[in-house]
Order: structure tokens, then sequence, then C-alpha cells
């Protein structure tokens, strides 16, 4: 809806009215076509003013019509209309105006913005490009390259830098729609020619070729197969080198082939679902709506190894009190030099001071932390290191201080059996560098409150983190799911394939690296660890054979036996790959890995047979979706989004295909099972390939899209 008011005797208000961000749904669009209409014919009004209600003029282009039968006037000739009109029209710009929303203000004549506004065209993190005219527009407006940043990277600019790029006329420090229609009034006799965008040449830059050839190879770079942003480029160089109507032409045209493309419903699907994860509730019926958090102050940090140091810096960049302990005098020393110096690093980038670091006090000693209101356990992977820290912890701390511990796999509730209070403890998985990486495992136990799980989750949202509440189980959801993903890697080896090729096919299909690279990058001595721990490895340097069955289960020992060799990834400049000296981060094909898995397969009796990328993809990620599938199944994840959620934002899960549980819906359910059923055939002694009997059951009721898993989920439990 919009409303419409004369104000100050001749400007028309047109106020749209859609919460919680007037998106321009077919209502919206009817009413401004309606009350343009109105104040156009109305002889008193000598020129217009457009806001949006409750302090945000507008989200852009409804996202949730997409999916649907659109109806209602469309965005381009109302736009054009605007533009056209022969009273001058201001924008009132508070709080947003993104994609549709700036291409709306775009089309008047004048945009007036509150110094707090953000601006931008982020239609490109939703698989599209601004259609209504923005890649026409903007380069006519501001010039190409900077149109050309703004439209391929989809950043939300300032008030202030929109008024040094030429985006916006004024920057308002008080209230933005008493400016607007002070300054309509000012302009209401004054000449329309030189103020409609759409008329303006588009300057031709002098490196043009070069330009566009650097766009475009950038995007290919960073878009790792994501094709909305080639789509952004291709419809600016339009905008140079059309006239316009040919350049809405091509907008058109470009947009129509992204607007049906998997991509767009799979960047659309992630925009819903990171909103959805935030709504959380527990099996117990707690919920996200009915639990209260409580405000965290001041908040401890135990243990400052590489995780406990980049959660200082989170932390503290929150504005808290920081207290951050460490037992070892040495590591102490080394920690507090390396957290100022994350934290001045990230305040250069910022373009502040360095408040956070008088907020931070150290300490060796964990009595410190008696006065916190929260403290987050990151010491040694190390149950009972760990338990230890959580008795002191519990007889340290004040009465109800929330403990929180940062294991990657351990169990919770066994940590919360250690203290008096249960209740007050939750796990608070983040990942590494915990001062940049998104994602936040939240996970409850049985007995944590839904009071601890809000606080927790709103602490992951005041750090900047997209926090996600799961169960507790061995490795929560995202480690749990990769290490079916990993050991079919490890198989792969076995049967033939390489590093090089597993990695390749990964990484064509869009992730930042394979798994290998990763591997040697977070270091094999993690994983060898674990499974040290888990009885699996057995000494095989002395007669070069370990077995490779462990319990009737396959097992493949290579990632032990590079080990056993020191050889631990990029830290030792040797792992699945070589390195130019340790550290370093060039992996290079490494003909010693070649000859010895050549050895390996000889001496285990193994016949190397030729494996194609989509073998590689089909085992590797159908194997890690059907451990979603049991995720869901034993309620350790209320929903896919949650999943999809922790893949895109802590695995390096390329976005445009949605997550592992959007894409297997993609795939198509039944070819997931039938592919899952084939390779259980084939490998009868891998366990993890049996097909769940939720995507059995989701397949046997139609294959349901995604949004709707949630009910299957729902009448399986009932039915246990
Ligand atoms: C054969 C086929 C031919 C095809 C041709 C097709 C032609 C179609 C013509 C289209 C023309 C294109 C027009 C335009 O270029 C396209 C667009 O505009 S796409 C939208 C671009 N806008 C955005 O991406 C902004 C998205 N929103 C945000 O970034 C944020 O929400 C915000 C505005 C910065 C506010 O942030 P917050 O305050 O943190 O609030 P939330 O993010 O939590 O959001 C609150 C609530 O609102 C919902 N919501 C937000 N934006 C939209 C939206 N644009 N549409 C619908 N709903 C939106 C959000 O989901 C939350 O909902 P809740 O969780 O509370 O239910």
């Amino acid at each position: 809806m919009a409303q419409y008011t004369r104000v100050s005797g001749s400007v028309g208000l047109i106020t749209l009215q859609n919460p919680p961000v007037n998106a321009l749904s077919a209502a919206v669009r009817q009413g401004i076509v309606d009350t343009v209409k109105r104040a156009l014919g109305d002889p008193k009004v000598k020129s217009v003013v457009i806001c949006g209600q409750n302090g945000i003029f507008c989200g852009g282009a409804d996202i949730k019509e997409f999916g649907t039968n659109m109806s209602g006037p469309p965005l381009v000739p109302m736009i054009h209309a605007i533009e056209a009109a022969n009273k001058p029209v201001v924008a009132a710009i508070e709080g947003s105006a993104l994609g549709g929303g700036l291409e709306l203000a775009l089309g008047c004549h004048y945009r007036i913005a509150h110094s707090k506004a953000r601006l931008g065209l982020p239609e490109v993190s939703l698989g599209l490009l601004p259609a209504a005219g923005g890649t026409q527009r903007l380069p006519r407006l501001i010039g190409v390259p900077a149109a050309l940043d703004l439209i391929t990277t989809g950043r939300h600019v300032t008030a202030a830098e929109a008024l040094q790029l030429g985006v916006v006329d004024r920057v308002a420090e008080h209230s933005t729609v008493d400016a607007a229609v002070k300054f309509a009034l000012s302009v209401a006799a004054k000449s329309l020619d030189a103020r409609r965008i759409s008329t303006y040449p588009c300057p031709r830059p002098s490196d043009f070729d070069a330009l566009f050839e650097g766009a475009m190879q950038k995007v290919r770079q960073s878009a790792r197969g994501a094709i909305a942003p080639v789509a952004c480029v291709q419809a600016v160089r339009a905008a140079a080198t059309r006239p316009y109507l040919q350049g809405m032409e091509r907008e058109k045209e470009l947009m129509a082939t992204l607007f049906t493309s998997g991509q767009a419903r799979a960047l659309q699907y992630c925009f819903f679902a990171q909103r959805a994860v935030s709504k959380w509730n527990m099996p117990n019926g707690a919920r996200w709506d009915t639990s209260k958090p409580r405000p965290v102050h001041k908040a401890a940090v135990i243990g400052l190894g590489t995780m406990g140091r980049g959660i200082a810096v989170a932390l503290a960049q929150t504005g808290m009190s920081v207290v951050a302990v460490e037992t070892q005098e040495k590591q102490l020393m080394e920690a507090k030099q390396a957290v100022s110096g994350m934290l001045e690093r990230g305040a250069k980038r910022r373009g502040l001071t360095p408040a956070a670091l008088h907020k931070i006090s150290y300490s060796h000693d964990i009595q410190a932390v008696a006065d916190v209101d929260l403290v987050i356990e990151a010491v040694f992977e190390d149950m009972a290191l760990k338990k230890k820290v959580f008795q002191q912890l519990s007889a340290v701390c004040k009465p109800g201080t929330f403990l929180c511990t940062n294991t990657s796999a351990l169990d919770v509730d066994h940590l919360a059996s250690q203290t008096r209070n249960p209740e007050l403890v939750v796990g608070m998985h983040f990942f590494a560098p915990a001062h940049v990486m998104k994602l936040l495992e939240v996970v409850y136990g049985p007995q944590s409150s839904p009071q601890a799980v809000a606080t927790a989750m709103q602490l992951g949202k005041k750090m900047g983190k997209v926090s996600v509440a799961v169960g507790n189980c061995r490795g929560f959801v995202g480690n749990r799911m990769l290490k079916p993903y990993i050991e079919q890697a490890f198989f792969l080896l076995e049967e033939g394939a390489t590093p090089e090729l597993v990695d390749r096919a990964l990484e064509e299909f869009g992730f930042p690296m394979g798994v290998f690279r990763m591997s040697d990058l977070s270091g094999l001595d993690v994983g060898w660890r674990v499974r040290k721990g888990d009885g699996l490895v057995e000494s095989g340097s002395a007669s070069g054979q370990p077995t490779r069955l462990r319990e009737g289960r396959r097992y493949s020992p290579l990632g032990d036996l590079l080990c056993e060799q020191g050889r631990f990834g990029q830290k030792t400049g040797r792992g699945w790959y070589q390195y130019d000296k340790p550290g370093s981060r060039v992996a290079r094909s490494d003909p010693w890995f070649h000859s010895f898995l050549e050895e390996y397969r000889a001496r285990h009796g193994l016949v190397a047979r030729r494996i194609d990328h989509q073998e590689v993809l089909e085992r590797c990620l159908y194997v890690l979706i059907n451990e979603g599938f049991r995720i869901l199944e034993d309620g350790i994840a209320a929903g896919p989004e949650d999943i999809d959620i922790i893949y895109v934002f802590g695995y390096g899960w390329p976005r445009h295909r949605g997550g592992p549980m959007f894409y297997a819906g993609m795939v198509g359910l039944a070819t997931v099972l039938e592919r899952l059923e084939h390779y259980r055939q084939a490998h009868p002694d891998v366990p993890y390939l049996q097909p769940c009997s939720l995507l059995r059951r989701l397949v046997a009721s139609g294959s349901p899209p995604v949004h709707r898993w949630r009910e299957v989920i729902k009448k399986l439990h009932s039915q246990l």
C-alpha cells in the first residue's frame, strides 16, 4: 500500500506502507501508481515526496513474490512514469533503499538520504540483477567503474559514500521527510530537463575494454560458478554501449535468464533460511520468541590458543568488557600481543580507533572470571582438561553465570554434568578464525535452559555471527556431516583418484577448497588425534600394512600414515600436497605422495581405476547429505535450513547451490537415493552409504520441496 497526503500546501507526500521493510509488493506498486497519478493530477500539488513508513524507505522488490504468479503493475513502467512526471519528485531515504527501492529512488528527480541510511543494489546476492533500470541508470549517474563495483558486489553504502559517489543529492541529519518536503518546495518551479537520469549519456571510460575485461575476470574468479555477477557486468556494459532503451532490453533479457535459474532459487532460499535459523526452537518446545536472553555486559575467555584469541577479539569488538585467561605465562604474553594486533588491524580496516583494546584484561588466574556474566571455555580439545575447567568455573563464577564451551565435537552434556547448574551450560562452537568466520553453532543439551540458549544466540548476533541452535551429538551438525565426506575422499584415493582430481571436482562445484587442500590447511594431525582417541589408529610404519577394516567397516589409514611421517599439512610444508616451506599456502602436486599412493595400493592389492568428477561429487556430497538427513531424523537440527546455513557459512558450500539439503532437492531426492543405493551395493562395508530412512520416506511421499520437509520430519518424530 501507499498512503497519500498533501503537506505544506503544495507537496504531495506518498508513504510506502508494507512492514517490515516496505517491500514493493503488488499492492505497494499499485499504491504508488495510484498515488503518483493523484499527485500529478492535483493542480494544488507542485512537487512530490516519496518516503517509507517506520523509518525505512524500501527494501526492494518483494522477494516472496518471485516464486509466484506475479500480478500488479510492473516496476519498470512505474518508475518510468515517475521519471517522466512534469512535477519534481523527491525520494526521502531513511533506513534502507535497496534493490528495487534504490531503483525507485533513481527514477525520482532528487534523492535526499538520512545520514544513517544505507543504499545498495544487492540483487546479485539473490542471483539476480537490478532489473528495474538499476543497471542502466546507475552507470549514467555515477560512472561505469563505481556502478560496476556496487552492482557486482551488491554492497551497501553509507549515506556519506552515496553522497560522495553522486547517488544522492543531499544528506539530512534530522527528519529526512521534513528536509525533503522543504527541498521539494524549493525546486517546485525548476526545469526537470537535467534531472531524468535515463536521458544522461553514459560516460565511456577511456580504458573501456580493459575495465570490462578486468571486471569480468574478477567476478569469474570470485563467483566460483555463480552466473549473476557475470550477467551484472554484461548489463552494465550494455549501458555503456547502447542507447538507454536498448540497454533496458538487454537488462530484461539477462534478468529473464537469471530469474528462472536454479541459482536464483538457491540464493533466495539462503536469504530466507538465514533469517529462519534465528527463529530457533528446541525439542522440549522452548522457542526464540518465548525465551528471553539475559544481557551480557562482561564475558571471559578461558584458553588463549588460536580459537580463544579469535573469540576474545570477537567479544571485545562488541564493546563489552572481556577477561582473557591463560594459565601458561608465556602463552599469555604471546596471546596478548596477538590479540592486540588483531584488534588494531580490525580497527584500521574499519577506519576506527582500536577502542576494544582497552576492553580486554588479561590474567593467568581463573579467579579473574568471578564477576563475569558469561564464560567461553576454549582450552585444548581434551575432555579431562575441559572437565577440570568446568568444575573450576562452577566454583569460581558468580551465581547465574552462563558457562559455554567452544568444543568442536565433545559431549556438552558431560561437561554440564561437572557443574552445579547444568542448565547454564551450552556449547558455542566457533569456526577458525573465530573473529572472521560468520558461523556459530549454539549447542544445547537436554538440561540447557531456554534462557542460556537465547543468551548465546543473542551474543552470537551481537558478534556479527549467523548463529544456529543445534542439539548435542558427536561433531554437532557441521563436523558430523564432514566425517563421511572426508572418509569418501580417502576411499576415492585408494580406488584410483588423486588429491588433485578430488579437489578439482569439488572446487569446480564451487567450494573454495577441495577436501585435501582444506585438510592441509587445517592440519592432518587434528583428525589423527580424534581417530587415535577413538582407537582407530593402528601403527603401520613398521609393517607398512595397517589393516583397512575396523569392526567390519571399511577404514582408510592413509591420513594416519601421512601423520606418522610428520606430514601435517601446510604447517609442516608437507601433507597431501607439498609446499615451498612450512606455513606456505601454495599447494603443489607432490610426486612423493603419488608414488607412496601407488605403493600403498599395491601393498593392499588395490587396482586403480578411472574415477571421474561425477563420481567424486556423488560419493562425497551424497554421503554428506545422507548424514544431514540422519541429523534431521535425530532431531539434532530443527530443519534443513539450519544445516544449509551451517554449510554455507561455516564450510564453504557454494551459496548459489543453496546448501547441501537444498541441493539434494534440486538434484532430486529420488536420484540421491538411487545413487546412494548404487554405491552402497558397490561398498557394502561403508555404513554411511546406507540411505537413511528419512530420505526414503521423503522420496516415498513424492519428494516434497525443501520447505515442506519439516512436516514429514514432525510426523516421523511423532511416530517414534
Ligand atoms: C520468464 C520470466 C521473466 C522474468 C522477468 C522477471 C521480471 C521481474 C521484475 C523484477 C524487477 C526487479 C526489481 C529489483 O531489481 C529486484 C529486487 O529489488 S530484489 C530485492 C533486493 N533487496 C534486497 O536484497 C534487500 C533484502 N533485505 C535486506 O537486506 C534486509 O532485510 C534489510 C532491508 C536491510 C533490513 O534488515 P533487518 O532490519 O535486519 O531485517 P531482516 O533482514 O530480518 O528482515 C525483516 C523481515 O523482512 C523480510 N524482508 C526483507 N527484505 C525483503 C524483501 N525485499 N522482500 C520480502 N521480504 C523481505 C525478511 O525476510 C524478514 O522477514 P521475517 O524473517 O521477519 O519473516
